[in-house]
């Protein structure tokens, strides 16, 4: 998928008046790229992680993903977009406590139903022996230390083949160590699915294992 914002704004509204939180936001990724956006909290960055996946509409640009403004479709088409070309994967892993590990990673077929369920879950199976879980499909979030529910979290985003895929602090809630895996995880398995992979952290270890790095800096993104 190729991606193109172009002078992207986000205000809120205040009870005093608006927030300009995108002011003007500009970013072009070709197929195949992967990108961290940096900058510290407060500063954008998962507004503008929401507007690239379509959650969350700009005030102002255009956002082009493949060539279409997703947000010229209507509400259905555009939910049915999101959920069979984009995965995400949030700080917190969501994961389902009552699923096992591999219902959980199936958990994005039952909305965006798969013409062929077999396939899919083998595909679901495969991910999770490359996330390095292939071990535990019956097992419960609960027995799962942080970094393996993250990895459980990963190979959900991935179970569709979304073109692109966005994390939000992936990494936050886990150790170094973990966290330097779960990161080299995400751009190892981008590489191997050859889709657009844009992470948004605050952690300048993750955001260096990255080939292109921006800040967020006053609503607009500059080169770091
Ligand atoms: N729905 C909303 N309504 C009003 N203000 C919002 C909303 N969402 C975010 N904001 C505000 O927009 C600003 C940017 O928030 P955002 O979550 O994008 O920052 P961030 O860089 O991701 O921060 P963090 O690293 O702490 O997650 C913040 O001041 C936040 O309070």
């Amino acid at each position: 998928m190729s991606l193109v914002v172009e002078n992207v704004s986000k205000e809120y509204p205040t009870r005093g008046g608006t927030l300009s939180v995108l002011r003007g936001a500009s970013l072009t990724l070709a197929p195949g790229e992967a990108l961290a956006v940096m900058g510290p909290s407060g500063s954008g960055k998962s507004t503008l992680l929401h507007v690239l996946g379509t959650l969350d509409r700009p005030t102002g640009g255009a956002v082009t993903l493949d060539g279409t403004d997703p947000f010229a479709l209507p509400e259905p088409a555009l939910a049915a977009f999101r959920n069979s070309r984009i995965g995400f994967v949030f700080q917190d892993h969501h994961l389902l406590p009552q699923c096992s590990v591999l219902e959980n990673v199936l958990v994005p077929t039952l909305v965006n139903r798969t013409t062929r369920p077999a396939e899919t879950e083998a595909y679901a199976r495969q991910l999770l022996d490359r996330v390095g879980l292939g071990g535990r499909l019956d097992h419960r979030p609960a027995e799962l230390s942080g970094g393996e529910r993250q990895r459980v979290a990963v190979a959900r985003a991935l179970v569709l083949k979304p073109a692109l895929l966005l994390a939000d602090e992936p990494t936050g809630n886990l150790d170094r160590t973990n966290a330097r895996s779960v990161g080299e995880l995400l751009l190892q398995l981008h590489q191997q699915e050859r889709n657009v992979l844009v992470v948004v952290t605050h952690s300048a270890d993750l955001a260096n294992l990255f080939p292109r790095r921006l800040e967020m800096n006053d609503g607009t993104l500059q080169p770091a």
